[in-house]
C-alpha cells in the first residue's frame, strides 16, 4: 500500500463506475495531496446476465469479488449500492461509511409515459426483481412480468427489443446515470415498498484499517445510516435475500425512526406489510421487532414456501 495513493474497487458497469467517481471526487476534493484510483472488478452477478439473480442464488453475487480484493490487498475501498451487500458481511470487513442517500424509490418507464394506473390490462412489465413482481401483481393480478436483467443501459434497450410496456428500475440509478427524463412515474412506497439499502452507497474496507476510515469518515451521513441499519437487521432476521420479495425502508423524524417491512408470495397473491417506530437509538432492534410482527402474522408460513428460514436472534 503506498500511503499517498488509495485504490477503489468497483463494478465495471456504467452505474458503479459513476458512484466509485462520485466517491473518488470527493476525496480528492478533501484531500488534494492523496491519490484516488479506481479498480473495476467483474462479479459474478455481472457475468451471469441471462438468470434471474432468484435462479443464480447465493448471496454477495455484486460482492465476493471486490471483498476478495479487499482481503488480499488488491485495494484499499470498496464502493458498494447497499442493495447488493448481504446483510452479514466477511469477518474482519466493515461497512465503514454510508453516505447520504439518494432517491430510494422505484422508477417506472414506459411506453407513451404512462403513470402505473394508467397501464393497459394484461400490460407487460420487466423486472427481475421478485419485489418489484410480487407488489405490482398484489396492485394488478392482470399484468405480464417479463424477467429482465442487465445493467440499466441493457435494461433500458430490452424494453425496446422485447416490445414490453414498460420496465421499473431504481430512480437513484437513473438519476446518478442522468436519466431521470426518462421516468415516467416515481412510484410511491405504499405502491412498491423499496428494497432493503435502495439509493444508498456503502463504503467497506478492513476494520483496523484507520488510514482509510479515517479519510472517508467526512463522508458519513447518520441519518441514513440509521436506517439502512434498521433495514438491514430487518433482512438479517429473516434471513432474506434476492430469492424472497422482501422489502423495507426507513425514514426518519426529529428523534423518530419509522421503519415499514414487507414480506410477499412471489405472484403477489399473499402480501404481510407492518409498520412500526422506535427512538433513533433502537434502529437494529427495530428491525428485528417488524420481521418477528411479520412472522408472527404469517410471514413465516410464505418464507416456509420459499424454502427461507429466519435466524433466530443469537443464531
Ligand atoms: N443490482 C441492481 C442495482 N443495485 C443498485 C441499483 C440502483 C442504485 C441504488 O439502489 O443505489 C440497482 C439498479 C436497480 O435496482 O434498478
Amino acid at each position: 500500500m503506498n500511503a499517498n495513493v488509495l485504490r477503489i474497487g468497483t463494478r465495471g458497469s456504467r452505474l458503479a463506475l459513476w458512484q466509485a467517481e462520485w466517491v473518488q471526487s470527493r476525496l480528492q476534493e478533501l484531500y488534494p495531496e492523496l491519490t484516488v484510483r479506481l479498480v473495476p472488478i467483474s462479479t459474478q452477478g455481472d457475468r451471469i446476465q441471462d438468470v434471474p439473480l432468484a435462479r443464480i442464488g447465493g448471496k454477495g453475487l455484486f460482492v465476493k469479488e471486490i471483498e476478495e480484493a479487499l482481503f488480499d490487498g488488491r485495494i484499499d475501498l470498496a464502493v458498494h449500492s447497499m442493495k447488493d451487500v448481504p446483510s452479514v458481511l466477511p469477518t474482519g470487513l466493515i461497512l465503514a461509511c454510508i453516505p447520504q442517500r439518494e432517491d430510494p424509490r422505484d422508477a417506472l418507464i414506459s411506453r407513451n409515459g404512462r403513470d402505473f394506473s394508467q397501464l393497459p390490462q394484461g400490460a407487460r412489465i420487466g423486472t427481475s426483481a421478485l419485489r418489484r413482481q410480487a407488489q405490482l401483481l398484489y396492485r394488478r393480478p392482470d399484468l405480464e412480468i417479463v424477467p429482465l436483467r442487465g445493467n440499466v443501459e441493457t435494461r433500458l434497450r430490452k424494453m425496446e427489443e422485447e416490445h414490453l410496456d414498460g420496465i421499473i428500475l431504481a430512480a437513484a440509478g437513473l438519476k446518478r446515470l442522468g436519466l431521470m427524463r426518462l421516468i415516467s412515474a416515481c412510484l410511491p412506497p405504499e405502491l412498491s415498498l423499496p428494497a432493503i439499502g435502495q439509493g444508498a452507497l456503502g463504503l467497506e474496507c478492513h476494520q483496523d484499517n484507520g488510514w482509510v476510515l479515517k479519510r472517508i469518515a467526512p463522508l458519513h451521513h447518520p441519518a441514513t445510516a440509521l436506517t439502512v441499519s434498521a433495514e438491514r437487521s430487518f433482512l438479517r432476521r429473516l434471513n432474506g435475500g434476492c430469492q424472497v420479495p422482501l422489502a423495507a425502508h426507513g425514514t426518519l423524524a426529529g428523534q423518530t425512526l419509522t421503519l415499514t417491512g414487507l414480506v410477499a408470495g412471489i405472484d403477489g397473491r399473499c402480501l404481510l406489510k407492518e409498520t412500526v417506530a422506535a427512538s433513533l437509538s433502537q434502529a437494529e432492534e427495530l428491525g428485528v421487532h417488524l420481521a418477528e410482527k411479520l412472522l408472527s402474522k404469517g410471514a413465516d408460513r410464505i418464507l416456509a414456501a420459499l424454502d427461507i428460514r429466519p435466524k433466530p436472534l443469537g443464531s
